[in-house]
């Protein structure tokens, strides 16, 4: 007979990898051994996503090389462009984001490849093409023309400008590359294990990674950033305190706290307070409201804000529409599902758990007008 199973696996070793660790006591998180304090502000989320996919990372002749395969791979392809009108109008932003990347595998000069050569191109393509996504999706629903990108800017900076149609201002720019790079990989949160379920059936990293999309949109997930937005949103200002109370004694969880590795605060929420409280200059109601509700949470549950709860304000001021925000996550994690497919499908073997069967035994089958 199985063993009793570890509720949601908590604390089961589901795989191996050299691509992110976390302390979670010390509240501490490393990209191939770099402290994520270290390379938030100061490294590029194109720097990060070769430092994730490509092992290290790059000087200026490899970033140059990589930032081209990037360069190139921001496109829709013709089958994603010619439905993107159809699916904008019908489906919520994660829903579309799933269709429009399965589409996408279509369009793939790698469709019909597999191996370690093919899958490194297939990620920068696909670390390309999400913001792309994203923000053609937006500009389709919206019925406006996608703002052409600018050479000039990185993939930080042209999704601000595709997706508000206007060029943005340097610091909004640099704050937004360092939510990308913050957001890029945690070792096997949900959405990565259930991309790398996937990629061990040796199935291709197109179906991977839309496998982890979906997996991504819930809001006990990456879909916590958008509802931290609609609460704060939903409370008035001056009741916070009280509302977090009467939530909390109601049995409500209170999206953007808690966190199944965690035990102290989460590393980029630090990051994330500080990018909002500098963004809440001209309007500061949202970051004040974030740092009681943070206080509250704390004094009656001992929760820590996640990753999750600063993003929202952050997004907000830096006028990302709400229901983009876990598009944004997406975006900067596509770096790490694609990294997690390479190395899953350089070291695979089948993922397959055991259950403990917990239904009924020894049922006496009848014909059917006998039931
Ligand atoms: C990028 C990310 O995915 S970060 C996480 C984003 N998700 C959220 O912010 C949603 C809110 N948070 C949660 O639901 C949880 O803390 C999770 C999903 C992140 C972690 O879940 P788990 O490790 O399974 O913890 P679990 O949900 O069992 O919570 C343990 C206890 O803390 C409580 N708790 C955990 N998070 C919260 C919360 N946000 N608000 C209120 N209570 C909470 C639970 O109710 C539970 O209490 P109980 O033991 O009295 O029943
Ligand atoms: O690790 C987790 O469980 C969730 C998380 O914070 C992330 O995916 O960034």
């Amino acid at each position: 007979m199985a063993d009793k199973p570890t509720k949601g696996l908590a604390d089961v070793v589901a795989a191996s990898t050299a691509l992110s660790d976390i302390d979670g006591k010390a509240g501490r998180l490393f990209y191939r051994g770099y402290d994520i304090h270290d390379l938030a502000g100061r490294t590029t989320f194109e720097e990060t996503a070769h430092l994730l996919q490509r092992g290290d990372l790059p000087g200026r002749d490899r970033l140059a090389a990589y930032t081209g395969e990037l360069e190139a791979g921001h496109d829709l392809g013709p089958l994603v462009a010619a439905n993107l009108a159809e699916i904008a109008g019908r489906q919520q932003p994660m829903e579309a984001l799933r269709t429009l990347v399965s589409l996408g595998s279509a369009d793939d000069p790698d469709r019909d490849s597999a191996g370690a050569e093919a899958d490194l191109r297939k990620a920068a393509r696909l670390t390309a093409q999400q913001p792309l996504l994203v923000a053609a999706y937006h500009a389709a629903r919206s019925g406006a023309d996608l703002t052409p990108a600018d050479p000039s800017l990185g993939i930080a900076g042209n999704f601000l400008l595709q997706v508000s149609g206007r060029t943005p201002e340097r610091r909004a720019i640099e704050i937004f590359d360092a939510c990308l790079v913050l957001h890029a990989d945690h070792t096997m949160n949900a959405s990565t294990f259930a991309a790398r379920v996937c990629a061990a059936t040796l199935s291709d990293m197109h179906s991977a990674v839309v496998a982890a999309i979906g997996t991504l949109k819930g809001p006990l997930h990456g879909g916590a950033n958008e509802q931290v937005m609609k609460t704060l949103q939903s409370i008035s200002p001056d009741g916070v305190a009280q509302a977090v109370r009467d939530r909390l004694a109601a049995g409500e969880k209170i999206m953007g706290f808690g966190h199944r590795v965690y035990k102290t605060e989460d590393p980029r929420a630090t990051h994330l307070r500080r990018m909002s409280e500098e963004l809440s200059a001209d309007d500061p109601t949202y970051y004040r409201m974030s740092k009681e509700m943070e206080e509250v949470v704390f004094e009656t549950k001992g929760l820590y804000p996640n990753v999750d709860f600063y993003a929202a304000s952050v997004y907000h001021y830096l006028g990302i529409p709400t229901d983009l925000f876990t598009p944004v996550f997406s975006v900067s994690r596509m770096s790490g599902w694609t990294a997690h497919v390479i190395e899953q499908h350089a070291d695979n073997r089948l993922i397959r758990p055991d259950s403990e069967y917990i239904g009924r035994r020894d049922q006496k089958w009848k014909p059917i007008d006998e039931r």
